[in-house]
């Protein structure tokens, strides 16, 4: 496996996959990879002949106050990690290799990204475009995997991609979960035992919001009922939202709406966990 860390050698290793007439699969990352970040690399293997993994922590998506510095960082385990699930390349580069200026140019994201996490984390998702769109400039992929996990940024970068034409395909791997439930997450590491002892119940929660719609209570029943449901199991924790929306779009549920999903953001402690499910009503 090739450790690249500058924009440079980037550009050379995908020059050289283009001569040799290979395709390429990226999978961006934050590192401290775990199987979920795993999940994204088999497929992408599958769909690819290579495949390129950035690690790159980006300060640009972090607000004031957030947690950028605590962030868990393992270059060394990741690039283990990696290259034992074949990644052929991994991308790590300095902050100052990619943001040489203080201010770049801004990428705004749409009417997507004003609500949910967007709506917690202001200029979040402008952060998340701008370094996305950096990697697929750099790496010119067929393909670039995202987990279903951030269903949202997954929602944004695909209008991202369709707005600008963007000449690749984005994939969605579905949320991959410890065998309690609890969506795997590189910030887990955060949760005390008591905590994590506890968290399960956030897509414990997501679960019974879908099997009351699907039972044929009313949006805001269900949404009561898994409130309490967390309120019970996860004693301390403050939901940032909880909501239930048509899916992929991210409109408000109408009448005719088949496809949902249901998705939520709570503070456990210290800790900020998203989740979701998508099902059909
Ligand atoms: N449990 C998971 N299942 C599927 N995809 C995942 C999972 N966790 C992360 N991913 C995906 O991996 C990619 C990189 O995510 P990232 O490095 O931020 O990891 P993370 O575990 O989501 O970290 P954090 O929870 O701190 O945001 C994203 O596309 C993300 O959706
Ligand atoms: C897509 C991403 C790697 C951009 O920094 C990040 O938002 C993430 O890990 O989901
Ligand atoms: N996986 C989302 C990255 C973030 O929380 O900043």
């Amino acid at each position: 496996m090739q450790r690249l860390t500058s924009i440079a050698e980037l550009r050379r290793w995908r020059a050289d996959a283009r001569r040799a007439g290979k395709s390429v699969g990226l999978v961006p990352t934050m590192g401290a990879l775990h199987s979920g970040h795993m999940a994204l690399v088999e497929a992408a293997r599958r769909d690819c002949d290579l495949v390129v993994m950035s690690i790159f922590v980006n300060p640009r998506q972090f607000g004031p106050g957030e947690d950028f510095d605590a962030y868990p960082r393992d270059l060394e385990g990741d690039c283990a990690l990696a290259e034992a699930h074949g990644v052929d390349a991994v991308f790590a580069p300095a902050t100052e290799e990619m943001y040489p200026h203080a201010a770049g140019p801004l990428i705004v994201a749409g009417r997507q990204a004003d609500m949910l996490c967007g709506a917690s984390r202001p200029g979040h998702f402008d952060g998340v475009l701008q370094v996305v769109c950096k990697l697929f400039n750099l790496a010119q992929p067929q393909q670039a995997f995202f987990g279903q996990k951030d269903a949202q940024q997954v929602a944004i970068i695909q209008t991202f991609v369709r707005d600008y034409n963007l000449p690749l395909e984005i994939a969605v791997i579905p949320v991959v979960r410890e065998a309690d439930g609890l969506a795997k997450s590189s910030r887990n590491v955060y949760l005390s035992a008591e905590e994590r002892a506890q968290a399960p119940a956030i897509h414990a929660a997501l679960e019974l919001c879908r099997m009351q719609v699907q039972d044929g209570l009313g949006p805001d029943a269900a949404l009561r009922a898994a409130r309490m449901h967390i309120a019970q199991h996860l004693p301390g924790s403050r939901i940032d939202y909880l909501e239930l929306l048509a899916w992929p779009d991210l409109l408000p549920l109408a009448d005719d709406t088949l496809q949902c999903i249901a998705l939520a953001a709570v503070h456990v402690g210290r800790t900020r966990l998203i989740d979701n499910i998508t099902f059909e009503r």
